[in-house]
């Protein structure tokens, strides 16, 4: 945990892709923000960092390996964080996961007392787990994670079943093994079965209500 400043909370949550990191983030949000108030607390997907490639064509972009750690801009996302952390307010690029490329729009961020930031690979980046305030890993079994992914890739991020299938194989769980996993390690809290754990809410709002306090 880093002392730098308790002025902003920042907490991270890792894990698979589908593995739940969305959910718990979105749940500790919508039910910190009561106590807290909405203006105090947000969530940040380190998906939206996800290098623009609008300068290559629609195939190329489709070869692109989305869970290296080298398809995200983590300069750009630490520069975020550092603003944030300052007083600053950021503009968060969107991305779209059918276009395999940023959107023109950003989303504005006023800076937070309480930031929960999500995505595959922040624990793999020491500055990251350095700007990091608490860490979590969603442990839910890799083919739970496989079937979910599936459902959900198809019915909200514009994709085939069998496109699902191939960048699994081809990509997905061999980058989970390389540096997914590997990054457990760091994380201060392991979450079994998923984004509706109710206990790992608790504890993780009872954290963040403590980190507030100090
Ligand atoms: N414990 C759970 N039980 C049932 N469905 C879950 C559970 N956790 C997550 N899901 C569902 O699985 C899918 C993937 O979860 P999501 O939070 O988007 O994962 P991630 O952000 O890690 O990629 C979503 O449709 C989500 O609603
Ligand atoms: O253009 C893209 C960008 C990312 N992906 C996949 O997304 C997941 C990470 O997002 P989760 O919300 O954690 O699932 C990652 O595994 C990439 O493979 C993509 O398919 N296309």
């Amino acid at each position: 945990m880093s002392e730098n400043s308790h002025q902003c909370v920042i907490i991270g949550i890792a894990g698979a892709s589908a593995s739940g990191k969305s959910l718990i983030a979105s749940t500790v949000y919508k039910e910190l923000k009561e106590k807290v108030g909405d203006h105090q607390i947000g969530v940040i997907t380190e998906d939206c960092y996800y290098s623009d490639q609008s300068h290559l064509t629609m195939d190329e972009r489709v070869k692109t390996n989305y869970d290296h750690p080298n398809a995200l801009d983590h300069n750009l996302l630490c520069d975020h964080l550092q603003r944030l952390i300052e007083g600053k307010a950021v503009e968060v690029p969107q991305y779209s996961y059918s276009e395999h490329t940023r959107l023109k729009e950003t989303t504005p961020m006023t800076p937070k007392k309480v930031i929960i930031l999500e995505g595959i690979l922040l624990l793999t980046d020491p500055r990251l787990r350095e700007i990091m305030h608490a860490s979590v890993f969603m442990d839910t079994p890799l083919d739970i994670c496989l079937l979910r992914r599936l459902q959900r890739d198809v019915a909200e991020r514009g994709r085939t079943m069998e496109s699902v299938l191939v960048q699994y194989q081809k990509t997905v769980r061999p980058m989970f093994m390389q540096f997914i996993e590997p990054s457990k390690q760091y994380a201060d809290i392991i979450v079994p079965r998923g984004g509706k754990n109710r206990i790992a809410i608790d504890v993780l709002k009872a954290h963040i209500a403590k980190l507030l306090k100090s």
